[in-house]
């Protein structure tokens, strides 16, 4: 049974083709890593299975509970890290245990009472991705999740990964690094633009 069904898809930004005749699935516990050069589309398909862009054609079969990582972490800067894992498991009806198990996966327990304009860009994307983990969606479309993790923390987000996929959930990344992930398909997208 497929999580994503992807039939067809193009996507046209500022009047130009990204891409055209776009067609997959991705299984429950699968994973689909997107690649290609600068400007060659990874991140508008992301939006677009998100249902944050139009596409251009085609039809995109999703789940109802899918986790979107962007390139910003969106975080209020003067709220503590705490404050705004709370607010954001209320907006995602995460409860309080799989909110604080998300948050240790991403080695943020130490850091929970900080405002979030002290954390650094890595702490931040570990936040973001804390909210992914406790948000209890079925499918994660991950924007170059690793951008600012170290090693560990790139160790933690692949750990997390595999134990969705067990539970038989989705993922779909886009990334120029090796994620390190067992049997995940790959989709690379055409020739960049600069
Ligand atoms: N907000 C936007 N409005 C209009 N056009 C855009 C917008 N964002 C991106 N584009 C266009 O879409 C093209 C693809 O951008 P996109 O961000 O999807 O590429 P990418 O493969 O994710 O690139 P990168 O590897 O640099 O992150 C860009 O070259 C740009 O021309």
């Amino acid at each position: 049974m497929s999580v994503l069904d992807v039939t067809t898809l193009a996507c046209v930004r500022s009047g130009r083709l990204l891409f055209e005749n776009l067609s997959f699935t991705v299984p429950r516990g699968g994973a689909l890593i997107v690649t290609g050069p600068n400007g060659a589309g990874k991140s508008s398909l992301l939006r677009l299975l998100a249902g944050l862009l139009e596409p251009a054609a085609g039809t995109i079969h999703r789940p109802d509970r899918l986790a979107y990582l962007g390139h910003d972490s969106a975080l209020k800067p003067d709220r503590t890290l705490a404050g705004e894992l709370a607010f954001w498991a209320a907006l995602d009806g995460a409860d309080t245990a799989t909110r604080n198990s998300a948050a240790s996966a991403m080695a943020l327990d130490g850091l929970l009472d900080l405002p979030v304009r002290l954390l650094s860009a890595g702490q931040k994307r570990r936040a973001a991705l804390a909210r992914t983990l406790a948000a209890g969606a079925t499918l994660w479309l991950l924007d170059e999740p690793t951008v600012g993790l170290d090693a560990a923390a790139c160790e933690r987000l692949a750990t997390a990964i595999a134990g969705h996929r067990e539970r038989g959930g989705a993922v779909v990344a886009a990334t120029h690094v090796d994620l390190g992930l067992a049997h995940a398909a790959t989709l690379p997208l055409g020739v960049g633009h600069g």
